[in-house]
């Protein structure tokens, strides 16, 4: 390494904290609460700042301009991701979320757009409603589980609408009882620390009798998994006749009208088996954090209850179509993104080539983090960023001046920006509308106070890995009122 940067450049890394002579920055990676740590070196050191150990540098952007200016204007050399080695073992590198910048990538990233971009995902509105108020029904009957049953309404949208799969009974619905699997046995392996063939490659050739070698069986098990929910969903999917869309049908239908050419047969079955997977773990991250933070503010979620009567009234479900007449709610979901960044350092980027940013030099290779907490938290922009203020995304006049989609940085940078975000959004903007509109989350009535009770500031309700997740809580959750509960029990036609 010291060859080529001598050869291309004398520019200086971007400011590095002290590290060990020998470990270099091992702390600062490994470090357990690293978004406040990151946060402390961006107000040290500014908007870049590198750290390294053996050998890997890292670079993290703590301003929206200098990740403009690296993931978006320069996205030709910083769309590349790091690779995880179990990844590839477990054979869940069909998941385009991993890929490595290049022809795979872009063409699975190009099919799933097809299915994924605004005027396909509302063709789907009518799904996203009903399992919704399915979500909200089992709210009603079983409150204390609001959490489990946010699995269960991802799940039964997701299969509906990829494979048109009305889903069993929980724990009796094979196919998505494997996806579900091979989803927590991916989250597992990439937490830093599970594996040493993450860090280790090599290790990845010995056999899986060797001892230390316990990650080829469990490898093993996942990739017959994985295996299995690729082709066979898919073959049933395409093989059932129904009116209602769904993303096999679509896919089907717009290659035989050769709408894709130098795709692989495989492709369209790997975006639809990876569906489930990326849409489960940063949406459930998102809808804790809604939960949370309306168990703390009584006061805004009535706001937005009064909102969601004045327009909607209180005889129906609000929709997707009520949403621009409902400001207040809007400034409230972007809000939740803002407060509790669910991927905080976004998914890592990597670059591919050596580069200079500011008189700093990036080296080839280098992971790319982009800093989402502390750029959701620059006092300038956003006063007093700790407290949950939906009114920080409203004009004075009460007009929602948040941006639009792609402004969210919650959703990530670039060329890698999240491929589901049009799905997400309308999904967890109705979600969380039809929750406010009908029901009341509050503390629990018991005078019991858990674990979020205890802490010193309710940020630590979250605590991340690559993505953020909360502790176990517990909160109150009633109808508003006797229509409420009527509306939700209603049967749409
Ligand atoms: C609120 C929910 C969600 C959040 C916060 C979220 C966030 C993210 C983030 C931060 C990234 C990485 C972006 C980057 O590398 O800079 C990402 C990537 C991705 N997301 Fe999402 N996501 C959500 C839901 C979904 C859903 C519902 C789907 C699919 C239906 C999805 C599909 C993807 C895919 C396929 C990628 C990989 C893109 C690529 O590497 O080219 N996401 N998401």
């Amino acid at each position: 390494f010291r060859t080529r940067r001598k050869r291309l450049s004398p520019a200086p890394y971007p400011p590095t904290p002290p590290g060990h002579f020998l470990l270099g920055n091992l702390r600062d990676i490994q470090h357990k609460t690293l978004r406040y740590h990151y946060d402390e070196l961006a107000k040290t050191y500014g908007e870049i700042f590198h750290i390294s150990a053996l050998g890997q540098h890292i670079i993290v952007l703590n301003t929206e301009e200098a990740a403009y200016e690296l993931f978006t204007r320069r996205s030709a050399i910083y769309s590349d991701r790091p690779q995880f080695a179990m990844v590839d073992l477990m054979g869940w590198d069909i998941n385009f979320g991993f890929m490595k910048y290049g022809e795979r990538w872009r063409a699975h990233r190009r099919l799933f757009q097809q299915v994924m971009n605004p005027q396909t995902v509302s063709k789907f509105r009518h799904v996203q409603a009903e399992k919704i108020q399915e979500y909200l029904r089992r709210l009603l009957d079983d409150p204390e589980n609001f959490s489990e049953h946010v699995e269960r309404l991802l799940g039964s949208l997701v299969m509906k609408i990829v494979y048109n799969h009305e889903m069993g009974e929980h724990g009796k619905d094979a196919q998505f009882d494997a996806t579900l699997v091979a989803t927590q046995n991916l989250s597992s392996a990439i937490l830093p620390g599970t594996w040493l063939v993450n860090s280790f490659p090599i290790l990845g050739n010995l056999p899986g009798w060797l001892p230390g070698c316990q990650f080829q069986a469990f490898a093993k098990r996942t990739r017959e998994i994985v295996d299995s929910i690729i082709e066979d969903p898919y073959e049933k999917a395409k093989n059932t006749i129904s009116s209602d869309p769904c993303l096999v049908m679509i896919l089907e239908n717009s290659i035989a009208a050769g709408g894709h050419k130098n795709i692989k047969e495989s492709y369209p079955k790997e975006i639809c088996a990876v569906a489930f997977t990326v849409t489960s773990e940063t949406s459930s991250t998102v809808i804790e954090a809604f939960y949370v933070a309306m168990r703390q503010n009584p006061d805004i979620q009535d706001k937005a209850y009064r909102e969601i009567m004045s327009v909607v009234g209180s005889e129906r479900l609000p929709g997707l179509s009520d949403r621009a007449a409902l400001p207040y709610v809007e400034a409230l979901y972007r809000e939740v993104f803002r407060w509790m960044p669910p991927v905080p350092f976004s998914l890592p980027h990597s670059s591919t080539a050596d580069d200079i940013y500011k008189g700093y030099f990036i080296p080839k290779g280098s992971i790319i983090l982009g800093n989402g907490w502390t750029m959701m938290n620059n006092e300038e922009k956003y006063t007093k960023p700790r407290q949950f203020m939906p009114e920080r995304f409203l004009t004075s006049e009460g007009r929602y001046n948040g941006g639009d989609i792609d402004s969210i940085i919650g959703f990530g940078f670039g060329r890698r920006i999240c491929a589901g975000r049009h799905f997400a959004d309308t999904t967890i903007w109705l979600l969380f509308a039809c929750i406010l509109a009908t029901l009341r989350i509050a503390k629990p009535e018991d005078g019991v106070l858990d674990e979020l009770d205890k802490l010193d500031s309710i940020d630590d309700a979250f605590v991340h890995a690559l993505v953020a997740h909360s502790i176990a809580f517990r909160c109150s959750i009633k109808p508003r009122s006797l229509d409420s509960v009527e509306v939700i029990r209603q049967i749409s036609e």
